[in-house]
């Protein structure tokens, strides 16, 4: 049996993915959650995660460290790293909006948006044929219209809560969001046996 280095993100994902893997008939240790281990190894499945940001992912996928990750489409979308998305795991489901403070519009000649997906926002944009000036900021992005930084934010919506909570309204539905199953190309091929079983054992708990 040929070994499969699995990323996993840290943080939010990792919570329902790990869930996902126990019901997928995977052996991980219980503490794994609390204890502060960047690799954990499953030997009697030949398999070893790495806990990864989730924005790195796809980088540890794309440069073949890792065979096959988790990631959000939001990183996706956002990295464009050349990686196979094989599986829609539909967990961690929220989407990407714009939003501002009610009832404005936009600064007809140069709109600032800000945002923690500038790639995204650009795109998005560019495609409605808005001319945009993008600022990027790390955080807690609902801030920027609030104290005039910006026009507009483009950033994840899950239940709404916090931009309710922040005084702003949503303006556009630009991208819906789960997180996916990728593989690094030349582990698909080289490991498809093993890929695929591992595919067919979490796709029959995806509905
Ligand atoms: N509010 C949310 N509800 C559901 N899923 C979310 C939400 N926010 C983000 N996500 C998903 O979870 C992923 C990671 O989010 P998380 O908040 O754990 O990490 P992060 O903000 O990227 O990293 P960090 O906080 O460690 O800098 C995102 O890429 C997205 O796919
Ligand atoms: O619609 P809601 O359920 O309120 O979720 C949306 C919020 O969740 C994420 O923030 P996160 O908690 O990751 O904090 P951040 O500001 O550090 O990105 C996202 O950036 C939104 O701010």
């Amino acid at each position: 049996m040929t070994h499969l280095t699995i990323a996993m993100p840290k943080g939010r994902i990792f919570e329902e993915a790990y869930q996902m893997l126990i019901e997928a008939g995977f052996n991980l240790p219980e503490e794994v959650e609390m204890s502060r281990k960047l690799m954990i190894e499953i030997p009697e499945e030949k398999i070893r995660f790495i806990l990864a940001k989730p924005m790195d992912v796809p980088v540890y996928v794309e440069h073949g460290v890792a065979d096959i990750g988790i990631a959000g489409k939001d990183v996706l979308l956002e990295l464009r790293r050349n990686v196979h998305e094989l599986l829609d795991l539909k967990i961690s489901q929220c989407y990407i909006a714009s939003a501002g403070l009610p009832n404005t519009t936009m600064n007809e000649i140069a709109p600032r948006i800000a945002t923690k997906y500038p790639n995204i926002a650009m795109n998005y944009y560019k495609e409605i044929g808005e001319q945009v000036e993008i600022i990027e900021l790390n955080g807690s992005i609902e801030l920027a219209p609030m104290i005039g930084l910006a026009d507009r934010i483009v950033d994840i919506v899950s239940t709404g809560r916090t931009l309710l909570e922040n005084g702003l309204v949503e303006y556009e539905h630009i991208a819906d969001v789960s997180s996916r199953l990728i593989a690094n190309p030349v582990s698909y091929r080289m490991k498809s046996g093993r890929i695929q079983q591992l595919v067919t054992r979490l796709k029959k708990l995806v509905n």
